[in-house]
């Protein structure tokens, strides 16, 4: 289970009680995660989130925080971070940065449908509505240049048709990676898997996990959401699922010309990002109780993106 930093009773009574929510009933571990430990938490004042921030980019806590204030102001179902009675949101738990944040309701989809799909459109547009105008910036430390640093050492521990692969990906990154980063802005999730979203019912009730966000083009999001949402078995593109995405995203953006072009493109590189981190945390977990995410599932992926059937929705 994924609890790095367990807590005792009386340490998380203290953390919470400048919160002013009332008296601890429960907490627990939360066992899934791969990052940050979480604990659900109850108190008279209703449910919450505690995250212990175990690793990834500190420094840059204030993004996050300010980036949620923003998706919660324009009311997006998300966790912010609450603030205690002298106003602070990031505080401090076991020597570890601590934010508490609403508990969101609902469950994570394992098997979408087109209209789960299309709600998850709908939220992405919502998301980059709301923050294109006033981006706050913020590099992705997984962005293009990542990929072509640490893509031809992770080659060294792959098969000669798999390098062959990632060899081709590099190249066309390396090449059109000017044109990607000239395409429309706003914050991103970068992240926008399954497991980081929330469904009550039919209706999308919470997006979690925005350690990924940061600035770029909007279409990279897209391809990751379409990338993890809309796929077969195989690692091919279910048509209905993507369509229902994509159309219900443009109803709210509408796609321009250079992100039709550059889609197919912009579809490998998120197949390259997540297959390299996957190569990357496969070994660096190796043995540990830490869920570890199959890299080959996204080595099949890229191998399917070489041809993409489905176009993004684009009127001229
Ligand atoms: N605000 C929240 N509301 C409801 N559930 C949450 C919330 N935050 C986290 N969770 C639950 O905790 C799990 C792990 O959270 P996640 O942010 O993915 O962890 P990690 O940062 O370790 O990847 C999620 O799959 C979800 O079930
Ligand atoms: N959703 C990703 C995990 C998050 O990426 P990371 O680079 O922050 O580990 C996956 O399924 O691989």
């Amino acid at each position: 289970m994924s609890v790095f930093t367990p807590l005792e009773r009386h340490e998380l009574e203290t953390f919470l009680a400048p919160y002013g929510l009332g008296r601890l009933k429960d907490f627990q571990g939360i066992a899934a995660g791969t990052e940050n430990s979480n604990f659900f938490v109850s108190l008279e004042g209703g449910e919450f989130v505690l995250t212990l921030i175990e690793r990834g980019p500190v420094q840059d806590l204030p993004f996050f925080i300010d980036l949620l204030d923003v998706l919660h102001t324009a009311h997006l179902p998300v966790p912010y971070a609450l603030r205690d009675e002298s106003g602070e949101a990031l505080r401090e738990l076991a020597g570890k940065p601590a934010l508490l944040q609403p508990r969101l309701p609902g469950k994570h989809v394992g098997y979408p449908n087109a209209h789960h799909c299309s709600e998850v459109g709908r939220w992405l547009a919502c998301l980059h509505l709301a923050t294109r105008d006033r981006i706050i910036e913020r590099r992705s430390d997984r962005g293009l240049d990542w990929m072509l640093a640490e893509g031809p050492s992770l080659a060294l521990r792959l098969d000669d048709a798999e390098v062959a692969l990632l060899r081709d990906a590099l190249a066309e990154i390396g090449e059109r990676r000017d044109a990607i980063l000239a395409l429309p802005r706003a914050n991103l999730h970068a992240d926008l898997f399954r497991d980081n979203v929330l469904f009550d019912g039919n209706h999308l009730s919470g997006v979690i996990d925005f350690y990924n966000a940061c600035a770029g083009p909007m279409l990279y999001d897209l391809a990751i959401a379409v990338n993890d949402w809309c796929v077969e078995a195989d690692g091919s593109l279910d048509g209905p699922r993507a369509r229902a995405l994509l159309g219900a995203y443009a109803v709210l953006r509408p796609f321009t010309p250079a992100e039709a072009e550059l889609w197919p493109t912009l579809l490998r590189v998120a197949s390259v990002r997540f297959w390299l981190s996957r190569l990357i945390a496969a070994e660096a977990f190796a043995g540990q109780d830490v869920l570890i995410k199959d890299p080959g599932e996204y080595r099949r992926m890229l191998e399917q993106r070489r041809r993409v059937n489905v176009p993004l929705p684009f009127a001229l």
